[in-house]
């Protein structure tokens, strides 16, 4: 995911559990402008009043309740209100969604359900901003993309190049198999970019973040009084996307219920607006990624195999980053230019070594987690010329890409302590200040887990 907006942004952090403020800004420290974390949300009104933040993520529980599960909604009603331009994101446990659905209609811009997968926090991060700024500008700009150049001079990507080149300009639907990080939304962005609705909307939806009922709304869109909370009526990202390109990512993750109401759209080319009877003629081209084993899920019965010949007119297969050969060095060297010129350093070199360090591991988070691990060596080095001890592979980036099920934050973040830890040689002090937090805190978490 691109973060141009995110890397600008100021961020408050509202959490009364410590764990969850620290792993998030951790996360977030070296993707922002500035961090800033907040346990008590009763000081959040002084704050707002001497502070201004870009965006704030808003837990929507407190073990102090005032109010009892509703104080989520009262504080985000405080921040609507003494900090009006700031983008408010909620974060929630998976049973309260009622009430964070209740929160986007009080103005919050989206939520995220715990646990959260980084990536996806940062995009909708990004997302949350993109609208902010795009409030004041008629609604279709903020739908349009910026399309980041797609590199490497492997014959893989050289092919797969050619082939986005030959397709974008039609009309057909595209379905993008891949690894995690492989550059599934890089590739479907520059087909719109290359495409003839360029001028158009392009509307993204992570189709993992939706679970029942949200689907139809978020997709088809509601009128007022389809269900307790439709206040008025809300067009779906078909609407949205009207006239453009609608990517739908995450596909294999979607119910096969839910496989069904979308083959139906497809086939139709409209869509109902939930709580209405009146089709909507719908003119979008889809283009859909995953990186789940589509093909054995249909074998499984998990997916319906009259929805995949709808999306893949076209079908294009991401390699992993370990099968580019020298795309590493290219990319390594490109991402190395754009950190130090981004963090104001000279632009190190890299070691024969620790070239040779980065072809040998195998990546298991792709492009993304080569783009990382050079960010965080780009900020840690204090010499012209990259080590390969300077190169610290995340296991954030491991568990990521080895499906949700593994990202359980406590494992993350003990990973990562032990990886920072080692790579000081236990140097307490060191190890703290490259994770952003306090010595006591690293103690209190090295007891926590026992290392
Ligand atoms: N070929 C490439 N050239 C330059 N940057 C790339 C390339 N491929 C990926 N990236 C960068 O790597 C990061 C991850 O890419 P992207 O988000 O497109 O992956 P993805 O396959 O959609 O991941 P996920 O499956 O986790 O959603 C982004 O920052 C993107 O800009």
């Amino acid at each position: 995911m691109p973060t141009q907006l995110l890397k600008k942004a100021t961020v408050l952090l509202v959490d009364d559990d410590a764990d969850v403020l620290t792993s998030m800004a951790m996360l977030l420290r070296t993707e922002t402008k500035a961090v800033r974390t907040e346990k008590n949300p009763e000081r959040l009104p002084a704050l707002l009043r001497k502070e201004r933040f870009d965006l704030v993520l808003l837990d929507m529980n407190y073990q102090s309740s005032v109010n009892t599960g509703n104080e989520g909604l009262y504080w985000l009603q405080q921040v609507r209100k003494l900090s009006p331009t700031s983008a408010v994101l909620l974060i929630t446990a998976y049973a309260d969604i009622d009430l964070a659905v209740r929160g986007l209609k009080d103005g919050a811009s989206d939520f995220l359900v715990k646990p959260w997968r980084n990536n996806k926090l940062l995009a909708s991060l990004e997302e949350a901003l993109t609208r902010r700024q795009s409030a004041d500008t008629p609604p279709r700009q903020a739908f349009q993309v910026d399309a980041l150049p797609l590199l490497g001079e492997s014959e893989a990507m050289q092919g797969l190049r050619y082939k986005i080149e030959k397709i974008s300009p039609t009309d057909a639907n595209v379905l993008i198999l891949g690894e995690n990080g492989t550059g599934k939304d890089v590739v479907a962005r520059l087909i719109h970019a290359q495409s003839a609705r360029s001028a158009e909307p392009f509307v993204a939806v992570d189709l993992g973040a939706l679970t029942g009922s949200l689907f139809e709304s978020e997709l088809f869109g509601h009128v007022k009084g389809a269900f307790t909370d439709a206040q008025q009526d809300r067009i779906g990202r078909f609407e949205a996307a009207q006239g453009g390109t609608l990517f739908l990512d995450e596909i294999g993750n979607l119910p096969l219920g839910q496989q069904t109401k979308l083959l139906t759209a497809l086939q139709n080319r409209h869509i109902t607006r939930l709580g209405s009877h009146t089709p909507i003629a719908v003119d979008v081209r889809i283009v859909s990624a995953t990186n789940a084993p589509l093909y054995q899920l249909v074998q499984t019965n998990q997916f319906r195999k009259d929805l995949i010949y709808r999306l893949n007119t076209i079908e294009l297969t991401l390699p992993p980053l370990r099968e580019r050969g020298n795309d590493i060095r290219l990319l390594a060297a490109h991402f190395l230019a754009h950190y130090a010129e981004k963090y104001g350093k000279p632009t190190p070199k890299l070691e024969g070594r620790a070239l040779a360090r980065l072809q040998d591991y195998g990546f298991p988070g792709n492009v993304r987690e080569l783009q990382h691990t050079l960010e965080r060596a780009v900020i840690m080095t204090e010499s012209d010329t990259l080590r390969p001890e300077d190169l610290l592979f995340s296991p954030i980036e491991t568990a990521l890409s080895t499906g949700p099920e593994t990202t359980r934050l406590a494992e993350l973040e003990k990973g990562t302590i032990q990886k920072v830890v080692d790579k000081h040689h236990g140097n307490i002090t060191k190890a703290a200040k490259e994770l952003g937090i306090t010595r006591m805190a690293l103690y209190r978490r090295l007891g926590k887990y026992d290392l």
